[in-house]
């Protein structure tokens, strides 16, 4: 496995809102992270990229993984909106962690944003400032970072947020290629559960009852059958 989550408890201030969870991700495989508003996905998923201290229990990286490779999509904030830096900056800066002490990018790690802006479709905002994008491209040009700090997995937290329905398609498409073609395994907050059991091989649904599973046993559970129907059913 390339992550896993032994009885991990996390919260805040010593106040448990997920407790004892137990799930592990194979490298290649694809889990969506469902459930009610504030059941504590993102709180779990900073505790996965130790943003956070778990309260107890382990998050364990397998399969020579380092916490440096894992790439991070987190949710857009305000003041990110607001950023006054190019979009090359922003994406370059995704390769920090391999920079280590070395002040300045290598040619290895621009040619490497430069793929990933180009595998993002976003070449031609490269001179453009940040702040003055779209919320789609906006949400593309941080993608491409997340892209750069790995090549094994990638955590999003929610990436479709606040786009509109083309473009939702779009970013979910662009995700499902990346797992499929490049292997790369994909841990992803969503709030839609049809897009989830279109595209995820594994489902871990938070709130009161914890399920973890593959998205077939997901589907087959009756408790999900209410969930399933309110969400338009599967495609
Ligand atoms: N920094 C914080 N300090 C204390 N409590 C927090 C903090 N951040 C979030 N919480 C609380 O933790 C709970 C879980 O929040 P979290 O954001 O993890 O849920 P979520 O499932 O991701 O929610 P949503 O689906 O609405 O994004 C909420 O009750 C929230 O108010």
């Amino acid at each position: 496995m390339q992550l896993e989550c032994r009885d991990l408890t996390v919260g805040y201030d010593g106040k448990a809102i997920l407790k004892n969870i137990n799930f592990s991700v194979e490298e290649g495989e694809y889990l969506s992270i469902v459930g009610e508003n504030g059941s504590g996905k993102s709180t779990l998923m900073r505790t996965l990229l130790r943003l956070q201290q778990p309260l107890s229990g382990e998050v364990i990286l397998g399969n020579g993984l380092n916490r440096e490779e894992i790439g991070y999509l987190p949710q857009q904030t305000v003041i990110q909106k607001d950023f006054p830096a190019s979009v090359r900056e922003i994406v370059l800066s995704g390769c920090q962690n391999r920079c280590g002490l070395r002040p300045f990018y290598n040619r290895e790690e621009k040619e490497y944003a430069y793929q990933m802006m180009e595998k993002m479709q976003i070449i031609h905002l490269e001179k453009r400032c940040y702040r003055e994008l779209s919320g789609g491209q906006q949400q593309r040009v941080l993608f491409a970072r997340a892209l750069c700090a790995t090549r094994k997995i990638l955590l999003l937290d929610e990436p479709t947020a606040g786009l509109d329905p083309k473009v939702t398609k779009e970013m979910y498409q662009l995700i499902y290629e990346l797992n499929q073609r490049d292997k790369l395994t994909i841990v992803m907050i969503s709030h839609d559960l049809r897009a989830a059991l279109t595209y995820s091989s594994h489902i871990l649904h938070t709130g009161k009852h914890v399920f973890f599973g593959t998205k077939e046993e997901y589907i087959r559970h009756a408790r999900h059958k209410e969930y399933i129907k309110a969400a338009g059913g599967i495609k």
